[in-house]
């Protein structure tokens, strides 16, 4: 089996299961409770967030547990909505988001408040320039993801970054769910930046947990309220053996990073160099020049990017349509679209998304797999 899919989700790592599994067991007592057990919990709530932060290199007060990406983008864009509503009503954010960061500027669209969309170009980066233009007396946020989920572009993140010191009262969030891992740390983790979210099952921690960045004295509203968890921000019992896995997953991925991320540009480099000699092909990512090293999308003029998934997973290798949350809708990836890809090449696109574990061998198989499927492929496009 050849997994090639990890921008979807990754696999859980044994140790992180392990963890997961030994908390529940042992440490399963409220973190809030007064006796003992909440003790114990309590503890140890705070050294994941220690061991976090410590990765970081950021304050352990500034690290906020969530249930993953999807509600720190939720959060931020919503939390500063509500927090600052009477500072203005602005909000920035590009046309290339996941939809956990669109669907929010959508809804808060429907309150009143008013959203510019950042174009992006034929890789589907901002320009600094429109960033400029677009910023105005009322915004309140700017939200720019770090690495693009469809296609892998790096967003000029130190550029927007040097704009907006001059803006101090606007909130800089990065949605850096794809960003983590891949090389790219000092660029999301920069002095400029207020708010970044992470999710745990990106990289090898369990499902439903993750955290956002907030750096010290900037205000979001809560969304959850109740018991007043997470330092009242985020109420509701703290799911403590997946934070403490999330944890060790984290430690376990940034752990001799430059080594992984340099394997994993050369497997993407391997296929990249493969794929792109043949006429059907269109490649949309790129090799380094401001993409990250663990996505490559492809598309094959006239077939159907299901069509090509199925046909990789007949011989047991799983990549993906441009991305898990679109592709079971069979819609054309809003990325490519943004860029002005036509939709038919944009609907015969897919992504291979790699991990540290990807192999080159693993390339090699893809690779062989790929020649036998092309004369399929060259068939169905005629
Ligand atoms: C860029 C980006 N942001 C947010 C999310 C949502 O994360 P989660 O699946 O943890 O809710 C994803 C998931 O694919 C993503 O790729």
């Amino acid at each position: 089996m050849i997994y090639f899919d990890n921008s979807a989700t990754t696999q859980a790592a044994p140790e992180v299961v392990d963890t997961y599994d030994k908390v529940s067991h042992q440490i399963w007592g409220n973190p809030s409770s007064l006796h003992k057990f909440g003790e114990q919990a309590f503890n140890l709530l705070e050294q994941s967030r220690k061991q976090i932060a410590d990765l970081l290199s950021v304050s352990q007060s500034e690290i906020l547990f969530t249930s993953g990406g999807t509600e720190g983008d939720n959060w931020v864009v919503k939390g500063t909505a509500i927090e600052k509503r009477a500072f203005g009503n602005h909000l920035i954010t590009t046309a290339v988001e996941h939809d956990a960061i669109h669907n929010s500027m959508e809804q808060l669209k429907q309150l009143g408040f008013e959203v510019t969309y950042l174009p992006v170009d034929e890789h589907g980066r901002i320009s600094i320039a429109d960033l400029k233009a677009a910023i105005r007396p009322t915004t309140i946020l700017v939200s720019v993801m770090a690495v693009n989920n469809e296609i892998g572009t790096i967003q000029p993140l130190a550029e927007v970054a040097d704009v907006l010191k001059d803006y101090p009262k606007i909130h800089f969030h990065i949605d850096a769910v794809q960003g983590i891992g891949k090389g790219i740390q000092k660029l999301v983790m920069n002095d400029r930046v207020d708010f970044v979210t992470f999710s745990g099952h990106k990289f090898h921690g369990p499902r439903g947990i993750g955290f956002i960045y907030a750096r010290r004295g900037r205000k979001i509203a809560p969304l959850l309220t109740g018991g007043g968890q997470e330092r009242n921000l985020r109420s509701g019992t703290e799911n403590l053996p997946a934070i403490a896995a999330m944890a060790k997953a984290l430690r376990l991925l940034l752990n001799d990073e430059p080594k992984k991320v340099a394997r994993q540009a050369e497997i993407k480099k391997r296929i990249f160099d493969h794929v792109s000699q043949f006429p059907l092909v269109t490649t949309f990512s790129e090799i380094n020049n401001g993409f990250a090293p663990h996505i490559l999308c492809f598309a094959i003029s006239g077939v159907r990017g299901e069509t090509i998934v199925h046909a990789f997973e007949e011989h047991d290798i799983y990549i993906s349509t441009t991305s898990a949350c679109s592709s079971k809708k069979h819609l054309a990836s809003s990325t490519l679209t943004a860029m002005a890809v036509p939709e038919s090449l944009a609907t015969s696109a897919v992504r291979i998304s790699l991990d540290e574990h990807n192999t080159l061998a693993e390339a090699d198989e893809f690779i062989k797999v790929f020649d036998q499927l092309y004369d399929q492929f060259k068939k169905l496009s005629d």
